[in-house]
């Protein structure tokens, strides 16, 4: 299944003239989406199950379904993974580590005790990947975490066992953005929350934002880590009240000035995330996207070219947010080879963030400014149908990368070299 650089060249001159007859200038396109990073999130890899091997259950209202053979056993598996993946998705990209991926040569530590050196592995591996890291506090999948309840729990002890997790986590982020050169968002997001009727809201959210200041009180430079905090509405087990909600981080975030992290199945189904961020960057000066496809509910499907997915680019794109927002992404499909989910949820943003930038903005700014909206809707509906296709192939192309749907015989064949030997 490859394609004839002749034709993708051929192709693509012809798409870069019809363009160019509205004013869009494809080569300045491309090379601006170039420069976007997409950070994939480590955990896609193995059903985020971390390499602490403690027996712990996921928990925390987390769930993923499906039983594709060859999930990732070590650090080693899931960064030779990554690298399958890599190396069929155009441009340079940062990959997002949880800290129950830490490698500590097989000694218990907790997380509390954390340490940059745990992940020297991983920065090693960014390190010759080019690529900046991003990272998260784990507040699951923990024995001090078995009730769902970490940094707002009633227990002071086991609150400042999370707070401490989350002090070396800050110091582990500081230590990824000196190593590699570009700071690291280092993201917390806890379970804590009520499965039924809550009588007590107040308490928990305020000692969360005592916990989350504690966790804060040192200041650490900005171009090493900085600090988000992700709300969410639901989990399995706090479908009644969630401590973190959105507004409590929003608040939280605004006050403290830190990032707010946007997940896209965190809000209530019919609500999209396009339209929160020109509202949330009109206070904030930057925010975190973890961009995932719910299906009825927070379900974490594989990214795809949705409506929504290209609502979310033409929102950056149109704010000129690009510099603003960090675009991570957040699924986890055991159904499907867990390779080929990144590929496909990777390729699939990046394609959103180049329809976006293939946009002729200024011809439909004017029809807005004038009250046509007939001629802007109509050329909002006509883009569809343009040559975009041709203009992906060639950057694929460009950035030697499988041209088309190319990619997934190599995946097929890491499978059965690779992934199949795996017990
Ligand atoms: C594994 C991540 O921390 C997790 O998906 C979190 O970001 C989230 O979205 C929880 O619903
Ligand atoms: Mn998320």
């Amino acid at each position: 299944m490859t394609v004839a650089t002749k034709n993708v060249d051929q192709a693509f001159a012809l798409a870069k003239e019809r363009y160019a007859e509205l004013g869009v200038d494809v080569d300045k396109a491309l090379s601006r989406l170039a420069r976007i990073p997409i950070s994939l999130h480590c955990w896609q890899g193995d059903d985020v199950g971390g390499f602490e091997n403690a027996g712990e259950e996921l928990g925390a209202g987390l769930a993923v379904t499906g039983n594709y053979p060859g999930k990732a056993r070590t650090a080693d598996e899931l960064r030779s993974d990554l690298d399958k993946a890599l190396s069929l998705i155009p441009g340079t990209h940062r990959l997002n580590l949880h800290a129950s991926y830490a490698e500590t040569g097989g000694k218990a530590v907790d997380r509390d005790a954390l340490e940059p050196a745990h992940f020297q592995g991983w920065i090693d591996w960014a390190k010759s990947n080019r690529m900046g890291m991003d990272f998260n506090p784990t507040y699951f999948s923990h024995p001090k975490a078995s009730d769902g309840w970490t940094l707002a729990h009633p227990d002071k002890a086991i609150r400042q066992f999370w707070i401490d997790h989350g002090i070396a986590c800050r110091k582990i982020g500081a230590a990824f953005g000196k190593a590699l050169g570009t700071p690291c968002v280092t993201n917390v997001w806890i379970p804590d929350g009520m499965k039924d009727l809550t009588v007590d809201r107040k308490g928990p959210r305020e000692r969360l934002a005592q916990a989350l200041d504690a966790m804060f009180v040192d200041p650490i430079d900005p171009k090493l880590n900085l600090d988000a905090v992700e709300g969410k509405l639901f989990g399995l087990g706090s479908e009644n009240y969630v401590v973190g909600s959105h507004e409590f981080y929003l608040g939280y975030a605004l006050s403290r000035k830190k990032l707010l992290c946007i997940d896209a199945g965190h809000y209530h189904p019919t609500e999209v995330i396009s339209d929160k961020l020109s509202s949330a960057l009109t206070f904030l000066d930057e925010v975190l996207m973890h961009v995932s496809r719910g299906v009825r509910w927070d379900s974490d499907h594989v990214v795809l070219l949705t409506d929504e997915i290209e609502g979310i680019a033409q929102e950056i794109v149109r704010g000129d947010y690009l510099d603003r927002v960090h675009i991570g992404l957040d699924f986890f499909d055991a159904s499907i080879n867990r390779v080929a989910a990144w590929v496909i949820g990777t390729r699939s943003m990046i394609k959103a963030l180049m329809l976006a930038l293939l946009e002729p903005i200024d011809a439909l700014r004017k029809f807005e400014a004038e009250g046509d909206y007939t001629s802007r809707l109509a050329l909002l509906e006509d883009l569809k149908s343009l040559p975009s296709g041709a203009v992906w192939d060639k950057y694929c192309q460009s950035r030697e990368i499988p041209v088309g749907p190319a990619w997934i015989a190599d995946v097929k064949k890491y499978e059965a070299d690779v992934l199949s030997k795996r017990s």
